[in-house]
């Protein structure tokens, strides 16, 4: 069966600029439109050239779009003037914008109330826009704002506006839901009446997200006869967003419901970066990434129950819908209070020690897991602090430095120009194969202070750390056990990009920050293969008799 065509047309420098908290400079549209050309998206609209100074001087030079087309967005031109007279399409034919996207009214009341001209002006400016659009050569298109809106309270005008675009030459008319509230059930009966006097091959959609069935509704669309999908990256837009790309894309090529049926520009090696182009646009946006992002997030394949785990080891397909690595991401095995032997066995495996699954010692681990999530720890976001569980229970974590003690002073006082401030001071004492070392740390908070003391001066484990840094520092009161206590949770970065998790618990929160800060510099030292001192610490559990 030859597979229909479809057209991801890419939004995120556009409508993603809309979300509230974005904001790209010239350079980061520039990176994203390479990354989406390098993704294989059809189209990559890019802004709205005239309408603030980024998005002119984006627009002035062509960004050497390999397979996908450089496209602008703006409205229609103004009534009451050609548009060979209208300052803003000048701005948009003066780009170096290859297709022109217009968003063109096409609900009456909108044309009424926001517009103030009547609906055959509305009509004369979609045509004459596009029409001026393909005299300059240009590929033209339409989104049509509002369509669905517009379509249940006038399918006439509606559907006139659309023919407007496509009657005068527009590649395709793309149906908005602007406001974002159609469901899905909607968006099916009215595509499937569009195509019955417009070819879906000229026609695209474009969903917002407010009532969280952008997705839905773009499938929805396309199962009822459209061939162009709108979306942005990590779904960016105005208010709730856009249809999610990074959703939309796997999708469609991992379903055979749309795989067996569609062929879009993306091929699965391609597939295969969509986690590492969702993580790039957090991270050059400066947003945490969501961790529950359907196959991209951090959690879209981890485990944490007992059950699952136990199949999944036995067949992924077991838990899994498709397999992580097809989207480039990776399968997790969680630790806590749900899991069971399957759960202990898979981390130890990846962490790399190798216990035979019958060891006594197995189930030991779990119950002290268990035991000590009932204290008030939580393994499931601090493998490292169970990877060093699991090492210690095994004897396996030498004893690289001894605390003997630390001290934390708080101070406000007025400094010498006379400003009242609050200090912290931290002064921490430890021993390294003998010799006694001491230092002192200053913060701006009483943790901060003690990660600088310690961090100091560890003798000759020093090289190790000097690259380490506190990238996060949740803190949490719960009931631990009977008693009230504070959890730390603290992750902690290098210069490789390596990140990992640690957790401390305690009445007091500053020893508790204490226990994660020390796992973190354990963790690392053991990571990095620092040379262990003579003497080696015992297992905290006791190995199994030999045969
Ligand atoms: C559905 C969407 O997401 S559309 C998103 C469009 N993107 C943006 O708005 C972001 C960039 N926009 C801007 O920088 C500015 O709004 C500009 C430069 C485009 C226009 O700025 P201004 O001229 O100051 O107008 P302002 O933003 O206040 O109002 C929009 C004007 O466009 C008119 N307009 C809106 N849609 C259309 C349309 N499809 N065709 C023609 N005119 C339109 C409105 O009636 C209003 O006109 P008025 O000022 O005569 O009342
Ligand atoms: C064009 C657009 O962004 C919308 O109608 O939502």
């Amino acid at each position: 069966m030859t597979k229909e065509r479809l057209y991801l047309f890419d939004t995120t420098l556009r409508d993603g600029a809309q979300t509230q908290g974005v904001d790209f400079s010239v350079e980061d549209k520039r990176l994203i439109a390479k990354l989406l050309d390098k993704l294989g998206v059809d189209y990559v609209e890019g802004g709205y050239p005239g309408a603030n100074p980024t998005d002119t001087n984006f627009f002035a030079e062509d960004p050497g779009l390999k397979h996908a087309v450089f496209t602008s967005f703006g409205m229609t031109k103004r009534a009451g003037r050609s548009a060979d007279n209208d300052p803003g399409l000048a701005a948009i034919f003066e780009s170096a914008a290859k297709a022109c996207c217009f968003v063109a009214k096409s609900w009456d009341f909108h044309v009424d109330v926001a517009l103030g001209i009547t609906k055959e002006e509305n009509i004369e400016t979609i045509a004459d826009t596009v029409r001026a659009t393909v005299e300059r050569g240009r590929e033209a298109m339409i989104d049509a704002e509002h369509f669905f809106d517009g379509y249940k309270a006038n399918p006439e005008f509606a559907m006139a506006c659309l023919k407007a675009a496509i009657d005068n030459g527009a590649r395709w008319a793309v149906l908005c839901d602007t406001n974002g509230g159609t469901l899905p059930h909607e968006i099916t009966r009215i595509v499937s009446e569009v195509v019955k006097e417009i070819p879906g091959e000229r026609l695209g959609i474009h969903c917002h997200n407010d009532t969280e069935n952008a997705v839905a509704n773009t499938l929805a669309a396309v199962n009822a006869g459209v061939r162009q999908i709108q979306g942005t990256l990590n779904g960016l837009g105005e208010r709730c967003g856009n249809a999610n790309m990074v959703s939309l894309i796997p999708t469609l090529l991992l379903k055979p419901e749309f795989a067996d049926r569609f062929e879009i520009g993306v091929s699965l090696d391609q597939l295969k970066e969509i986690t590492h182009v969702s993580r790039t646009l957090d991270e050059l946006l400066n947003r945490a990434p969501d961790r529950y992002a359907p196959y991209v997030g951090e959690s879209a394949f981890a485990s944490k129950a007992g059950i699952h785990v136990s199949a999944l080891l036995k067949d992924p397909a077991t838990y899994e819908h498709v397999p992580p690595e097809s989207v480039g991401n990776k399968r997790r095995v969680l630790i806590s209070d749900q899991s069971g032997r399957s759960n202990v066995l898979a981390q130890l495996e990846a962490a790399g020690i190798d216990v035979d699954a019958k060891d006594p010692r197995v189930q030991q681990l779990l119950d002290e897991v268990k035991e000590r999530e009932y204290l008030g720890y939580s393994y499931d976001g601090a493998e490292a602090s169970f990877e060093l569980l699991a090492r210690r229970a095994l004897g396996e974590v030498p004893d690289y430095f001894t605390v003997d003690s630390f001290r934390v002073l708080v101070e406000r006082r007025y400094n010498a120009v006379g400003k009242l401030v609050t200090v912290s001071e931290a002064t921490v004492k430890v021993r390294v194969e003998g010799q006694k070392l001491i230092s002192v740390g200053e913060g701006n908070g009483p943790i901060n202070a003690l990660d600088e003391a310690l961090r100091k001066d560890l003798g000759r484990y020093q090289s190790y750390i000097d690259e380490m840094r506190l990238v996060d520092f949740k803190v949490r009161i719960l009931t631990g056990g009977t008693e009230a206590v504070t959890r730390v949770l603290i992750e902690t970065a290098d210069k490789s990009g390596e990140r990992w998790f640690t957790v401390g618990v305690s009445p007091n929160i500053v020893d508790a920050s204490f226990q994660a800060l020390l796992d973190s510099i354990i963790y690392k030292l053991m990571r990095e293969n620092a040379p262990a001192p003579e003497t080696k610490r015992k297992p905290t559990l006791k190995a199994p008799a030999s045969s």
